[in-house]
């Protein structure tokens, strides 16, 4: 039996709150445990978010749903967990990650006219929510690398926002103003003004992608202009993949797979818990 849940009662209770509840993106089975770890531990709720090439990975979206929830029970997890399509492109392929079991979706249109991108989301919205699930859509361009494709940045119109919540009715959105994919080039420029107006005009529980790399300042402020979700991918793979590299570098004799790639889990359990404080998710499971 399914213990997931969707997002939806999560965020609202996240933007009542003034905190935001992470995304991390899972590649596999130990980055699954140690974020389901984090979050027991810390008592917050989490998203675990999958991107369609981890879950291609990953084996497909059934494998996931099968991992996630067998996790679930054997470490007796408690507190409230989402499992997101992440950057989901089209209607076919939200569908089929909700038949797997998942409990949301986010459908990523961004890079059409706005006209079409509210179309195409209003269809995934139709059918999610037949199913509980809530749906996640973006406008404007977050800069990056997203999935291996590599795109500038391009802040979303205010008034594009509002037509996007009130005609899709959608349960969270991503107004992308400057947040990047990957690591930033020096300290990032968040269009903070811009947010303010999206939040206030929209009433949205907003998500904030490329959230690796950002001062907490920055964090607090977009939590405060209305942020309740924040995708964190690129920081938990370098601490994992630091990790990894020390215990080749030690040991040149290793050939165990469980002994390279099982420590780095500790790391990413542990950014994974500050991310969690830092978000003020803690204890609001
Ligand atoms: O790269 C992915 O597959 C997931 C990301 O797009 C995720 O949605 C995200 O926004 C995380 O950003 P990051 O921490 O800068 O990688
Ligand atoms: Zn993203």
């Amino acid at each position: 039996m399914s213990r997931l849940v969707s997002m939806t009662e999560m965020l609202n209770k996240a933007l009542d709150g003034k905190y935001a509840v992470g995304q991390f993106n899972i590649n596999n089975l130990e980055w699954t445990q140690a974020i389901l770890q984090a979050a027991q531990e810390e008592k917050s709720p989490v998203i675990l978010g999958v991107s369609e090439g981890a879950a291609k990975y990953m084996g497909g979206f059934k494998v996931v749903t099968a991992m996630v929830n067998a996790l679930m029970e054997t470490m007796d997890i408690t507190v409230p967990v989402a499992v997101h399509l992440d950057h989901g492109s089209s209607l076919e392929t939200c569908t089929a990650a909700i038949e797997a079991g998942f409990t949301s979706v986010m459908i990523d249109n961004s890079k059409f006219p706005i006209e079409e991108n509210i179309q195409a989301t209003k269809k995934v919205v139709e059918f999610a929510h037949s199913k509980g699930v809530s749906v996640e859509a973006e406008v404007g361009t977050v800069g990056g690398t997203e999935d291996g494709i590599t795109g500038g940045v391009m802040y979303a119109d205010p008034e594009e926002c509002k037509r996007m919540v009130e005609e899709a009715k959608i349960d969270a959105l991503a107004a992308a103003l400057g947040s990047v994919h990957g690591d930033y080039e020096g300290e990032p420029k968040l269009g903070f003004d811009e947010m303010k107006e999206i939040s206030e005009l929209t009433g949205a529980p907003l998500v904030l992608h490329g959230g690796s790399g950002i001062p907490t300042h920055q964090i607090e402020k977009a939590i405060e202009y209305g942020h309740t979700k924040i995708n964190v991918n690129t920081e938990l793979q370098q601490v994992w993949a630091k990790r990894t590299r020390e215990v080749i570098a030690n040991d040149d004799k290793v050939y165990d797979p469980r002994k390279i790639v099982g420590p780095g889990k500790e790391n990413i359990t542990a950014t994974t818990k500050a991310k969690m404080q830092e978000f003020g998710s803690s204890n609001k499971a």
